[in-house]
């Protein structure tokens, strides 16, 4: 028996929602490129949810579905109250208030499908109150409740800055929230299916793939390639900063892929948004400085920009806290988990590899007086 470092290559599911095809990304056949040009995220959400497109009349229930699930219950936001506002980091709130949720929905265990179907609907719209609400919370303002008429990245918006967004930033959160929605069989998608497979509840799985979207070498890259943007500070340190890591051996961040190996076709639209934004909030040197480490890596080490590497500088330029970057990723890719979970639901069985032993031989046990 052996093994295959970091499961590379091994094919561990079927899957019907989304494929990554010589380096092309669908959902559900669609091309992301034509979903982030022309569709809505709660148009997406449908489509990952039910394999189709909505029709109008599906779509405007699923919307409204949305907004009157998004108001949480006081108990979840006092426990966010609770929390050391001053060090918990946003993702750790999340984690742990979603589990908290759980504990306040009265069908969290239960496992028929049109239970997980509402379920799923809550768990899609309280978790974009949740960032909102705990990042006004440590900043010692009051929650603020989603609107009817607005839109699900609208409402997220105003919810996290108590105003009606403008356009153009409404369009760019909804284009980074398709673009976020689901992967196939990423990280913290495959620690959802897993959790589930056990046949634990939907709860269960969205908290466990929330930890796992938390680390550096998945979603918590995208706040480490600000971090790494802040500290270069300025164009002309971009390509010695960036030499002097690599010469340290060290990862730079929003760089390089386990798939993709000509480039990650998320990237190029965070990239348009990100120059579009940047110039427009007159600080094109976060473009640029991107730009000339994209550019460098690529050169040297061969490795293309992914996802979290653009769409750094667009949350900056939004304005958006730099700790609620991968919040917010979360934010879109519950949609993706919840898909799976669905899914493996659907069609289950025990997710139960095994492992190459490389101990030590058999031991003689010896009591602990004679250690
Ligand atoms: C949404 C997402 O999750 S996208 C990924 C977000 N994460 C990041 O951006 C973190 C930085 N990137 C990485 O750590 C990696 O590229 C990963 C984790 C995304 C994929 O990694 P893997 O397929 O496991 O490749 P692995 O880490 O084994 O790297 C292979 C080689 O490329 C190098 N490499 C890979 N990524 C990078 C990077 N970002 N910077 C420098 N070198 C890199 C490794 O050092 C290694 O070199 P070696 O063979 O000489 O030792
Ligand atoms: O698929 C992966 O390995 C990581 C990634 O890009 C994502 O989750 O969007």
């Amino acid at each position: 028996m052996s093994s295959q470092k970091g499961l590379e290559g091994i094919v561990a599911t079927e899957t019907s929602i989304s494929s990554i095809i010589n380096d092309q990304l669908t959902y559900v056949g669609y091309k992301i490129d034509d979903l982030a040009e022309n569709s809505s995220f709660e148009e997406v959400i449908y489509l990952l949810w039910h394999l189709k497109m909505p029709t109008q009349a599906e779509l405007d229930e699923l919307k409204a579905d949305l907004t009157a699930n998004m108001n949480l219950d006081t108990a979840v936001i006092d426990h966010l109250r609770s929390y050391d506002l001053s060090s918990v980091h946003p993702m750790a709130a999340l984690r742990s208030a979603v589990s908290i949720l759980g504990l306040y929905d009265k069908e969290a265990d239960v496992m028929d499908e049109a239970a997980n179907q509402r379920k799923a609907v809550r768990i899609q719209a309280k978790i974009a109150t949740i960032v909102a609400a705990f990042a006004r919370i440590r900043k010692g303002q009051d929650p603020v409740g989603p609107k009817e008429d607005l839109s699900f990245a609208a409402n997220f918006l105003y919810m996290l800055n108590g105003k009606e967004p403008e356009d153009v930033e409404v369009e760019a959160i909804n284009k980074a929230l398709i673009l976020h929605a689901d992967h196939e069989l990423n990280a913290s998608t495959f620690t959802a299916r897993v959790c589930v497979a056990t046949l634990s509840d939907i709860y269960s799985g969205v908290t466990a793939a929330i930890g796992a979207l938390k680390g550096p070498l998945h979603g918590g890259a995208n706040e480490r390639v600000m971090a790494m943007l802040t500290d270069i500070g300025d164009e002309e340190n971009a390509v010695p900063y960036i030499k002097e890591k690599i010469a340290n051996n060290e990862k730079i961040m929003g760089m390089g892929h386990r798939v993709y190996k000509s480039g990650d076709p998320r990237a190029k639209h965070l990239k348009r948004m990100s120059e579009r934004l940047t110039k427009l909030t007159g600080q094109p040197k976060w473009y640029n400085m991107s730009v000339k480490i994209e550019d460098f890596i690529k050169e040297e080490k061969g490795l293309p920009a992914n996802v979290d590497f653009y769409s750094a500088s667009v949350y900056h330029s939004l304005g958006i806290d730099h700790d609620l970057f991968t919040p917010l990723f979360a934010t879109s890719r519950v949609s993706g988990w919840l898909a799976h979970i669905l899914e493996q639901y659907d069609n289950n069985r025990l997710i139960r590899p095994r492992a190459e032993y490389v101990g030590p031989d058999t031991q003689d046990y010896t009591a602990i007086e004679n250690r």
